[in-house]
């Protein structure tokens, strides 16, 4: 007796249709939880019916061992295809995966989604029992595993057969199953094409008429039709194109009132047929599974014969490369940014390296900056780790490699394998362009690698020390800083540029450390440059619209909005706590812009009669105190600056001061997630500087204590704003 393909009756075209690919999130997440510690056998029966096209379904199995959620990847691979919900529900019910069945139904039924039965009945035929397989010999105990799956024992998730031949279960598994009819073998060819009858989803196409429109689509859909993506760049129009890379030229779009970033595949630019294809195809696979605050998100895709398109959005501050450089005569980027970009760039390839992905092309251009100055690892030239057991190394040969030397190790460059240590060097010369401002590749410079001139500095640190191997790094790493610190972008705390630079040494080392090595040593850094800005003789504030601490008794709130003169003034003011620690020497050459708005060398001394100040109008960059120099204060990041202050007298100032910060917490609000983050640096900023002033006998100011403790109650939605400045 063989098992066959649930038969699908047509869809109604006038039923809502819900998509597997617009489940939420958590719904998504607690059925892969469920589904992935099926046994093998369980597994394997349920992916058949979804993938018929064994090759494929072996791919996604071997994805495993990476780590990745099978069932994730199953998902998508049927989400894209426009897998209803309906048919996920009545193929898990079929096959008794009722624990998984119920993670659709508890969501469907919390959020009032009406899936009835008999809907249920019209969209899919569950499969009927004696077309179970229950005819192989080897069936039998498999039978028990399925019941156990159903209602599973402490150690379900283990088969019966060994664990440790997946390849044997898989394929015990797939033989023992019927061979449905074959889907399309790739995404690409079943989105262009039409089902074949038999087909349990179809594909979607522009081309096809029966097919629900976009605006049928619940939540929109990541499939966008040919004339979608030619309207949004108004047929790909010069006007709009605003790049150009290896493999796509880059257009400027919109759509529904929404920008986009269109990137049209240069079908020419590779080196078989097939080449476009599986690019788009891993490109778009690894998109769906990365979920990252630091990893560009991929919108939507186009693929039509002669034309692939990926879609992103739009960020407005381009990429790392272009701001490094000031093109568009921006301004420099501040330290804070710098050291923020850099840490956001090193969490996105620790977050890819832990899912078993190698990026391979890591470079400041593919780094791109949004309205915040939060950096975003752009993907292409993504590649898997390869499955098969020779190594973590997958062989790299491809155009975009070999024209991405500039970021590339020499080992690289000989033997062309991949691994994760490739990345961490490639990440290492981003971090050091950062650092130096100086261009990854300059042809009329010696030497004309950046990465060159680090490992100079590397070797004569190396053969001017006998010490321990730790003290190298820094040895080279206070060299780089005297001879490359990037001077515009102001001072730089010694400590902070001899750890930036360390980390910059650990990664284009030839034994090169992990990236958590390399973000640990960044996160150190930023917490030192953070603690000495908020606690010491800060002057512009690290880019967060918190307020700072100061150590008088009465201040009181201000919101006057101060002149440029006064701003300037104010930064001159800034005043360290009296007996802070000393002020730590600073790196950089006597600035450029003495009143750059940096940590100049401050005086250390008290004021008394501080103040702080939110000025959401104090924005525009003639108004910084150096502002040739520095745009942090005109950014997102940092659009709150901090400035110390003589005190507000009386009631009715302060009333006025509460009212003006409302709009200020709501206009904050859009900095939500940035805002979170200070918070806790605060916090444990604040605990640090109180017991540096309990330990030189300072009065805490009570009130300002408070008002830390009521921004986090604030964050965490425990008061509303106008509780916020309640003592
Ligand atoms: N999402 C985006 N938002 C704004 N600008 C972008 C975006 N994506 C790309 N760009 C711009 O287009 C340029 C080209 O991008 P693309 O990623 O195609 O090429 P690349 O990174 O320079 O090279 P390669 O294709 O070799 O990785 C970028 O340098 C950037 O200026």
């Amino acid at each position: 007796m063989t098992l066959q393909q649930p038969p699908l009756a047509p869809r109604r075209a006038s039923a809502p249709v819900l998509y597997v690919h617009s489940m939420p999130a958590w719904v998504l997440e607690d059925f892969c939880r469920k589904m992935d510690c099926l046994s093998d056998y369980d597994w394997m029966r349920f992916a058949s019916y979804v993938i018929t096209d064994q090759t494929e379904l072996r791919k996604i199995k071997c994805l495993e061992k990476t780590g990745i959620s099978i069932t994730r990847e199953l998902m998508w691979w049927w989400g894209v295809r426009l897998a209803t919900v309906p048919q996920l529900l009545e193929l898990l019910q079929g096959l008794q995966l009722y624990r998984a069945a119920q993670v659709i139904l508890d969501w469907t039924s919390a959020s009032n989604i009406n899936i009835s039965s008999s809907e249920k009945e019209e969209l899919v035929a569950p499969p009927k029992q004696e077309n179970t397989p229950v005819t192989a010999p080897e069936n039998k105990p498999r039978e028990r595993e399925k019941e156990t799956s159903v209602m599973p024992s402490p150690d379900s998730s283990h088969s019966t057969v060994s664990p440790a031949a997946p390849g044997a279960v898989s394929e015990g598994a797939l033989y023992s199953l019927p061979s449905p009819p074959p889907p399309p073998r790739d995404l690409l060819t079943s989105l262009q094409s039409n089902p074949p009858v038999s087909s349990s989803v179809k594909p979607c196409s522009s081309s096809a008429p029966q097919q629900e429109t976009m605006t049928d689509l619940p939540s929109g859909s990541l499939l966008w039709t040919h004339g979608e993506v030619t309207a949004a760049t108004n047929g790909f129009s010069d006007k709009s194109r605003i790049g150009e890379g290896t493999f796509a030229d880059v257009y400027k779009g919109q759509r529904n009132n929404t920008v986009y970033v269109i990137k049209r595949l240069k079908e020419m630019e590779c080196t078989s047929p097939n080449s476009t294809q599986r690019f788009f195809h891993t490109e778009v696979q690894i998109c769906f599974r990365c979920c990252h605050v630091n990893i560009l998100q991929l919108l939507g895709f186009s693929v039509e014969t002669g034309l692939h398109c990926l879609i992103y959005p739009y960020l407005p501050n381009g990429s790392l490369q272009n701001k490094l450089q000031c093109r568009d005569d921006s301004a420099p980027l501040t330290w804070e940014m710098r050291v923020s970009i850099a840490i956001g760039l090193i969490r996105a390839v620790e977050y890819l390296h832990n899912f078993g992905i190698l990026h391979g092309n890591i470079k400041s251009s593919n780094v791109l900056l949004d309205e915040n100055f939060t950096p975003k690892l752009g993907h292409s030239g993504l590649r898997l780790y390869s499955a098969d057991k020779k190594s973590e190394c997958a062989v790299m040969k491809t155009k975009v490699l070999q024209a991405s030397l500039t970021y590339l190790p020499e080992d690289f460059v000989r033997h062309g394998q991949l691994t994760a240590k490739v990345d961490v060097f490639s990440c290492g010369v981003v971090l050091a362009e950062i650092l130096t401002g100086i261009k990854a590749l300059d042809e009329g410079r010696h030497p004309m690698y950046l990465k060159d001139m680090i490992a100079d500095e590397i070797q004569t640190a190396k053969e001017s020390s006998y010490s321990k191997v730790k003290s190298i790094e820094k040895l080279a790493a206070k060299e780089i800083c005297s001879k490359y610190l990037d001077r515009n972008a102001g001072h730089l705390l010694e400590e902070v540029a001899i750890d930036f630079a360390s980390a910059i040494c650990f990664c284009l080392r030839k034994k090169n450390s992990g990236i958590a090595e390399v973000l640990e040593i960044m996160e150190t850094a930023e917490n030192k440059l953070r603690e000495h800005y908020i606690c010491g003789s800060s002057i512009s504030g690290f880019s967060m619209n918190t307020p700072e601490e100061t150590d008088d008794e009465t201040a009181s709130v201000s919101t006057d909005v101060p002149s440029a003169g006064e701003s300037r003034g104010a930064s001159a003011q800034a005043a360290v706590p009296s007996g802070a620690a000393p002020c730590t020497a600073l790196l950089g050459a006597p600035a450029p812009h003495t009143d750059c708005g940096q940590l100049s060398r401050v005086p250390c001394e008290s004021d008394e009669s501080t103040s702080f100040i939110w000025n959401p109008s104090d924005r525009s960059t003639d108004e910084l105190p150096g502002s040739s120099c520095n745009n942090s204060g005109n950014t997102a990041a940092s659009d709150y600056r901090i400035k110390q202050e003589k005190p507000a007298n009386g009631l009715q100032e302060r009333n006025a001061a509460c009212a003006k910060r409302e709009e200020v917490l709501a206009a904050a609000a859009a900095a939500q997630s940035t805002l979170q983050q200070t918070s806790a640096q605060l916090v444990s900023s604040c605990s640090s500087q109180v017991a540096r002033e309990t330990s030189w006998k300072i009065k805490i100011n009570d009130k300002k204590k408070k008002l830390m403790e009521n921004i986090l109650l604030y964050e965490e939605d425990k008061l509303n704003s106008s509780e916020l400045f309640e003592s």
